[in-house]
């Protein structure tokens, strides 16, 4: 059988887009097993992606849609922030809805997204969590940092839930912070029973940072949505940043407004790069 696809990116995020409502999947609404998603991230041996997002019918309530994500490695997760942007103008480019708000439901909850005229989409990404049980993290109690020790390092760090886990360090400057050494043995320390993403952030001012974020399941990427929105709200909770803060990320920029109350709201850009096709193995 052969399966449309569209490849998107959010600055450089980039993914491997199914729709589901127009083509029927299998009942358990995955296409591929994990194996063959992995082969597919891959690169080198398939499409190359950082994530795979499958766009579903919403299962009740009021949203339109249903969407789900699948990290490169093949592990689902509830939450993605420029996968929402690249989702959002999925549907409308596809015919599958004319509204310029589209409420989605993730395993994560509810989400609005608005497609703004300027082509930009602005998310409501939620509240932040900052108890440990919803990040989800093993500490005794909630606090602005957290020291984790990992044989003879330590790193401080702010951590919250976005619907997926994320701490934040802040580093002197992000050109030399150690991602590509800290990153995967942060990702899987143990007091992150589900793994967690991390970013590395250098407050530039009160209204700018920079950041670059190693992903759970992707390693790093050129952005990461829901991990700017973490690194604003840590940045805000220690007094170091404004309401509106600009997140420059690798693969470009993120606006990210949070007030103290109701959801975090992240603008930014969404783009198509090509339609393709895949032949999927029905045996
Ligand atoms: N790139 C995403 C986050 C994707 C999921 C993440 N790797 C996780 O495992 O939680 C974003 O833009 O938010």
């Amino acid at each position: 059988m052969n399966l449309r696809f569209t490849k998107m990116h959010g600055l450089g995020n980039d993914f491997m887009v199914i729709d589901g409502i127009s083509q029927s999947l299998p009942e358990n609404g995955l296409p591929f097993p994990e194996d063959e998603i992995r082969r597919l991230g891959s690169r080198h041996f398939g499409v190359g992606f950082d994530q795979m997002l499958i766009v579903q019918p919403a299962q009740g309530g009021e949203a339109d849609f249903r969407y789900r994500i699948l990290n490169a490695d093949g592990s689902e997760v509830s939450q993605c922030g420029n996968g929402a942007r690249c989702f959002a103008r999925f549907v409308r480019e596809q015919g599958l809805t004319d509204k310029n708000e589209v409420v989605v439901e993730t395993a994560a909850g509810q989400m609005t997204l608005s497609l703004t005229e300027d082509d930009q989409v602005t998310v409501n990404m939620g509240a932040p969590r900052w108890a440990p049980q919803d990040i989800p993290m093993a500490a005794t109690e909630e606090a602005d940092s957290y020291f984790l020790v990992s044989g003879t390092q330590a790193w401080e760090v702010g951590a919250v839930g976005l619907g997926n886990p994320h701490c934040t360090l802040l580093v002197e400057n992000v050109d030399t912070a150690p991602v590509e050494t800290a990153g995967p043995l942060l990702e899987s320390h143990e007091q992150f029973p589900e793994r967690v993403n991390v970013g590395f952030m250098q407050v530039v001012s009160r209204t700018e940072v920079r950041l670059r974020v190693y992903e759970r399941g992707a390693g790093e990427t050129l952005a990461c949505g829901s991990g700017a929105c973490a690194a604003v709200v840590i940045g805000q909770r220690r007094g170091l940043l404004d309401q509106q803060v600009t997140v420059h990320l690798p693969g470009g920029s993120l606006q990210i407004e949070y007030a103290g109350t109701g959801g975090i709201r992240m603008t930014g850009p969404a783009s198509r790069v090509y339609d393709g096709t895949i032949e999927v193995d029905t045996d």
